[in-house]
């Protein structure tokens, strides 16, 4: 479903992501990990054909529905979170009936569920539940979330997680970034670990190290690599 193969990605003479390959299949949760400035965001820029990469190549499949749910979600200040649904699918050419069956079903998955309030209001949860619906208007076939527990209490995180893991069982690809290791452990299949760029390790649930925990496996490798 995602083909990278030695992607490298500069930004003037600073190279932030270096020859760098992975695959992702059909139905996989998987996990883009790193520190800060890893370059996992611009990965899944790249990924979107937001981003070029320097050389190498990235590729998600052709025709496939793509949601996206980025790590700073920005909205429309004046609109509330319904309108802010409308309009979004408006744009991804959604007729009126399906959005009407549609939106009260989507706040309802990420627990938003006042619709008064608009966007201006919004605490950094509540952007992040939005942004999440919004990716999941066109009904995507793969779902891309930069950090999507970020700025979440506890209950918010257990529901994103359950609800990734629905799409899961929707047999919906999910990529998914985050620094949340309990999180990805939870969720994920497989992932790969990043540093400065370079991918330093890979990592399958249950297979990999299966007597660490993610957490361990994750900082062991990011040592090894000094
Ligand atoms: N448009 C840009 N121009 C120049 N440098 C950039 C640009 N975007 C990102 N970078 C740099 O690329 C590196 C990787 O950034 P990126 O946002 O991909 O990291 P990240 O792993 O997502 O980090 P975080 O976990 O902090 O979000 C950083 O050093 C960042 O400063």
């Amino acid at each position: 479903m995602i083909t990278c193969e030695h992607m490298t990605k500069k930004y003037g003479r600073k190279t932030v992501v270096e020859d760098l390959s992975f695959d992702v299949k059909k139905g996989e949760v998987f996990a883009l990990l790193g520190a800060n400035g890893a370059g996992k965001t611009t990965t899944i820029k790249i990924l979107l054909g937001l981003a070029a990469a320097t050389s190498g190549r990235a590729e998600v499949d052709d025709g496939l529905s793509i949601g996206f749910s980025p790590e700073s979600p920005y909205f429309p200040s004046f609109l509330t979170g319904r309108e802010v649904l409308r309009y979004y699918g408006k744009l991804s050419g959604l007729s009126n009936k399906k959005l009407n069956a549609v939106i009260p079903q989507l706040l309802s998955e990420v627990g938003l569920e006042d619709d008064k309030v608009i966007v201006k209001y919004y605490s950094k949860g509540m952007l992040q539940r939005l942004s999440l619906a919004q990716s999941l208007l066109g009904e995507p076939q793969l779902l891309v979330l930069d950090e999507p527990t970020s700025g979440l209490d506890a209950l918010g995180r257990l529901e994103v997680l359950t609800l990734i893991s629905r799409m899961k069982a929707k047999d919906i690809t999910v990529v998914f970034n985050s620094h949340i290791l309990d999180d990805i452990e939870r969720v994920c299949d497989r992932g790969i670990i990043l540093k400065k760029g370079r991918l330093v390790s890979e990592w399958e649930k249950g297979i990999t190290a299966p007597d660490k925990t993610l957490e361990q496996y994750f900082i062991e490798s990011l040592q090894e690599e000094e």
